[in-house]
C-alpha cells in the first residue's frame, strides 16, 4: 500500500503545553481515513503540523512522498484543506474569494466553483461578512475542494452544517474517494466516522491509542446484551469476569459484555429473564471503552 500520508514519531509541544507526542501512522492511497479523539486530543495540532502552519519539536513526517517542513509549500497546492475554523476577508464576495484560491491552484474556470456551489446551495454572490457560521463552512468546502486535490484534510469538517448538508457534503466526499481521492478527517462525531472511514486513529491526550479498521474495532469481540425480566434486581447474573459494564433500568439489565459467548450463555441460563437481545456495540461504545481502558 503505497503511503500518502506518513507520520513518523511526530510530536508538537508548545512550550510546556503538550500538543501531540510520538504520533506514528501511515495513510495508504484512497483511504478515507478518520482522526478521532475528544476536544483538546490533538488532531488539529496533528494537521497543523503536517501543513506546516507550525513545526513540528521532533519526529517527521510525508505527504505524497515529501517532507512536510522542506516541501510545505508544494504539498499545499495539492493538498485541500478545510481547517475547523475558516477566516476570511469579510469585505470580498464568495465568487472573488474562490476564483482567488483556485487561481492559487492553478485553476482559472469557474464551472467547477459554481457546480459544488450549487451542490451545497451557497450563494455566490453574497459578501462574506454576511454569512452564516455554516455558509462560511460551505465556502472552505468548494476550497477544499476546487482544484481536485490528491489529498483531502479536513479538521472538524460538519461542523455548522445541518443535517441536510452534511449528507450532500458525505456524498461529495463519497464521489472524491469514488476517484480515488485520499481523505483524512478529524473529527468527534463518531457515527459520521463509522459511516465514511476505512480506517481510523484514536487519539488520546496527545498520544495515540489505537489504530484499526472501522471493521475491525467493531468486531473486536465486543456485545451488548439486553436481558428483560420481571424483577431485574432478582435476575441472579453470574459473575463473568467478561462483564465490563452492568446497569439496570425499568425491565432491562444491559450488558457490556467482552468474554466468551459460550461462557456468557451457559451462566445465564439459571438466570430469571424473559428475553435476551445481543447486539453489536455502536462505535461510540467501542470508543468509550479504549478511553477507559488505556
Ligand atoms: N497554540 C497553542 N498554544 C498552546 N497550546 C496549544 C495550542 N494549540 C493547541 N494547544 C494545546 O494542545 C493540545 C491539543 O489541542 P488540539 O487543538 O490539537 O486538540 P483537538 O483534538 O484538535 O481538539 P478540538 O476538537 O477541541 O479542536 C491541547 O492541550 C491544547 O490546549
Amino acid at each position: 500500500m503505497k503511503a500518502i500520508v506518513e507520520l513518523r514519531q511526530l510530536t508538537k509541544t508548545y512550550g510546556k503545553s503538550r500538543g501531540i507526542s510520538d504520533v506514528t501512522f501511515a495513510i495508504g492511497e484512497g483511504e478515507v481515513f478518520g482522526f478521532i479523539g475528544p476536544n483538546g486530543a490533538g488532531k488539529s495540532t496533528a494537521i497543523r503540523t503536517l501543513l506546516n502552519f507550525v513545526f513540528p519539536t521532533s519526529g517527521s513526517a510525508s505527504i505524497l512522498g515529501m517532507d512536510i517542513v522542506k516541501d510545505a509549500k508544494a504539498i499545499r497546492r495539492q493538498v485541500g484543506y478545510l481547517p475547523s475554523e475558516v477566516f476570511y476577508y469579510d469585505d470580498m464576495k464568495v465568487i472573488d474569494l474562490l476564483k482567488y484560491s483556485a487561481a492559487f491552484y492553478g485553476q482559472t474556470e469557474s464551472k467547477r466553483i459554481v457546480e459544488l456551489a450549487e451542490r451545497l446551495d451557497l450563494d455566490l454572490s453574497r459578501k462574506i461578512e454576511d454569512l452564516s457560521f455554516g455558509n462560511r463552512k460551505k465556502v472552505g468546502i468548494v476550497q477544499a475542494l476546487v482544484h481536485r486535490p490528491k489529498l483531502l484534510i479536513l479538521d472538524e469538517p460538519t461542523g455548522g452544517l445541518d443535517p441536510l448538508m452534511q449528507n450532500t457534503f458525505f456524498e461529495l466526499l463519497a464521489e472524491e474517494r469514488g476517484n480515488g481521492t485520499t481523505v483524512f478527517f478529524s473529527s468527534h462525531i463518531l457515527s459520521e466516522v463509522q459511516k465514511m472511514c476505512d480506517r481510523v486513529a484514536i487519539i488520546k491526550e496527545g498520544a495515540l491509542i489505537k489504530v484499526e479498521s472501522v471493521e475491525q474495532l467493531l468486531k473486536n469481540n465486543l456485545k451488548n446484551i439486553t436481558l428483560t425480566a420481571n424483577r431485574p434486581e432478582a435476575i441472579g447474573l453470574p459473575q463473568l469476569s467478561g462483564i465490563i459494564k452492568q446497569e439496570t433500568s425499568g425491565s432491562h439489565v444491559k450488558l457490556l459484555y467482552g468474554g466468551d459467548m459460550k461462557a456468557l450463555i451457559q451462566g445465564l441460563a439459571d438466570c430469571a429473564f424473559t428475553d435476551i437481545l445481543i447486539e453489536e456495540p455502536s462505535l461510540e461504545e467501542v470508543f468509550i471503552h479504549y478511553y477507559e481502558k488505556e
